[in-house]
């Protein structure tokens, strides 16, 4: 259902379909939304983002990240932005590139430890990050200070680094919402 729903978003925003198309993709569209509304569940209990043991946790908001090699203090992955990540001229959308970041660091922060949250994320637009292009991402723990936990991540095309980014991640307290 997710990677169908991905499949959806890149040819929506890859079409120019004629206005009766349209129509009709946006009944059918409407009809899914209304056959999915009465299994609408609490945030603990929906599938988007809660199975690990699927590419991209089962969620369609972020990019598919494709774990190469994972551990408690460095990951390498691949990372390919459909066309619906398109900002122009076939690059990233500037926005999505943070969150292809949040989602690396931020679960690399909380592997094998307490949750942790992000606190900052800066990040370097270094070269245009192209669309539709399996990309290398690399991410390790930089240093841990008490509560916090400094990350740093990058993103290549071939060989030229097109992002890199730099995150704090603060460890949650018993009881921290
Ligand atoms: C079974 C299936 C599993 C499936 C698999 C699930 C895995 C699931 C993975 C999810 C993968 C996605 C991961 C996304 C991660 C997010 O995107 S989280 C959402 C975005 N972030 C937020 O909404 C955070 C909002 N902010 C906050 O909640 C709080 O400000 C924070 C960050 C928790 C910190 O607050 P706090 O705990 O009260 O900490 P506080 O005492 O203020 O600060 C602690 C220290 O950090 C420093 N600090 C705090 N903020 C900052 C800052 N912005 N700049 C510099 N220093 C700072 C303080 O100065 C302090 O330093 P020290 O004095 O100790 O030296």
């Amino acid at each position: 259902m997710i990677e169908a729903l991905r499949s959806l978003q890149a040819r929506v925003t890859g079409a120019a379909p004629p206005p009766e198309t349209v129509t009709d993709v946006a009944e059918a569209l409407e009809k899914l939304a209304a056959t999915l509304e009465p299994f609408t569940v609490g945030e603990r209990d929906q599938i988007a983002g809660h199975r690990g043991d699927l590419p991209g946790r089962g969620q369609a908001m972020s990019p598919v990240l494709h774990v190469d090699e994972w551990d408690g203090a460095h990951v390498l992955g691949r990372i390919t932005f459909s066309r619906f990540y398109l900002g122009g001229n076939w690059a990233v959308h500037g926005g999505a590139i943070p969150l292809a970041f949040d989602e690396v660091l931020g679960r690399l922060a909380s592997t094998g430890r307490t949750a942790a949250r992000t606190a900052y994320l800066h990040v370097n637009y270094r070269k245009i990050t192209p669309i539709e292009v399996e990309l290398r991402v690399e991410a390790k723990v930089d240093r841990v200070e008490g509560r916090k936990r400094f990350l740093t991540g990058a993103l290549y095309d071939g060989e030229h680094l097109t992002a890199d980014a730099e995150g704090l991640f603060v460890e949650l307290r018993p009881g921290q919402p």
